[in-house]
């Protein structure tokens, strides 16, 4: 029997830090939104007790540091699942991007092998497993649009975003999120209002979306890797109506409400950078 899952890319609208916590974690604020670039999950049934991992990809891990892995080991685990799994990774999605690749590919497993074993979870009970895995995997569960608190995974679901079109652009540099946390410092430089960006979700107000978006932790890694104020000027240049970078980066983004103007976003880019998306805006919410 074999499984099917879309793993979409998430990114963040919005990223405020509010407090480094006694656990190392940091509390946090985000708006987060899933967009049309996507790894895709084949799940197969396997008898013997296994989990194997394959992938095309040379970035991704194929053991049990793949967060797809120790998705499937985790619900294996719990359930006390005696049947095996292979995963088939057709990797889309930059890996080390600020995209959350790995935790869209792990929420993927989670979903699918709930449907592979028969074990009706429900989408809240599979959030809370993916939390276990990493801060960003109980977003990537529900997809859609939301806002993320605690150290990412208590999710309050959003409305999907005004339409609109979203160019990314992945500089040829690996960031690491611990790195990008540690290296933050709270006091320093403005803070997204997370509550008028809500406001922009829930009245569907395309330019105070705009106008709200923001990332505390974009200094630090515009700090590290100047190429990543370069794409931001150069979007900035070619029309974009908004551009941020997303999680840790080093991708950032820019939305537009025209295509046209995407189009010419994108061909700004395209040679710049190496890897350059022109996508839109998903907005769904599963229904597990
Ligand atoms: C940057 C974002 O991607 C924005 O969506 C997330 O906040 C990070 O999510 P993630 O990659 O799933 O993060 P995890 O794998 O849980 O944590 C990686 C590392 O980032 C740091 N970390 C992560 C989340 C958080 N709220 N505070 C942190 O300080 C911790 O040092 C942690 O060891
Ligand atoms: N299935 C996977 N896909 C991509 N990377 C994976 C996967 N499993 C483990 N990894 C490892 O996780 C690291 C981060 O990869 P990922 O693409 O998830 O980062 P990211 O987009 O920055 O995530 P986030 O936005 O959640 O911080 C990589 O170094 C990679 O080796």
């Amino acid at each position: 029997m074999y499984v099917y899952e879309k793993a979409p890319a998430k990114i963040n609208l919005s990223l405020d830090v509010l407090y480094k916590r006694d656990d190392g974690f940091h509390e946090v604020e985000m708006v987060m939104t899933t967009i049309d670039l996507a790894d895709r999950i084949t799940l197969e049934a396997l008898e013997e007790d296994q989990i194997i991992i394959e992938s095309e990809s040379r970035f991704v891990p194929n053991d049990e540091r793949n967060l797809a892995y120790r998705a499937a080991k985790l619900v294996k685990d719990t359930y006390q699942v005696e049947a095996g799994v292979r995963i088939f990774i057709e990797k889309n999605i930059p890996v080390a991007a600020g995209l959350a690749g790995g935790s869209s590919d792990a929420a993927a497993v989670l979903r699918g092998v709930n449907r592979l074993w028969k074990l009706a979870l429900n989408i809240d009970e599979l959030a809370s497993l993916g939390s276990e895995i990493g801060s960003d995997v109980s977003f990537c569960v529900y997809g859609g649009t939301a806002l993320a608190k605690g150290r990412g995974e208590q999710i309050v679901n959003l409305p999907a975003p005004p339409a609109c079109w979203v160019v990314l652009a992945k500089p040829a540099i690996g960031v690491s999120t611990a790195t990008v946390y540690k290296k933050y410092q709270g006091e320093k430089g403005e803070h997204p209002n997370t509550s008028s960006m809500i406001e922009a979700l829930e009245i569907g107000d395309f330019k105070q979306l705009c106008d709200n978006v923001g990332n505390v932790l974009e200094s630090v890694t515009l700090e590290l890797h100047p190429k990543v104020r370069q794409i931001k000027h150069q979007m900035a240049q070619a029309g974009a109506d908004a551009v941020l970078m997303s999680g840790s980066g080093p991708t950032v983004f820019s939305l537009a409400h025209q295509e046209t103007r995407a189009q010419r976003i994108f061909n700004s880019l395209k040679g710049f950078c190496d890897e350059v998306y022109l996508v839109r805006m998903l907005g769904y919410r599963s229904n597990t």
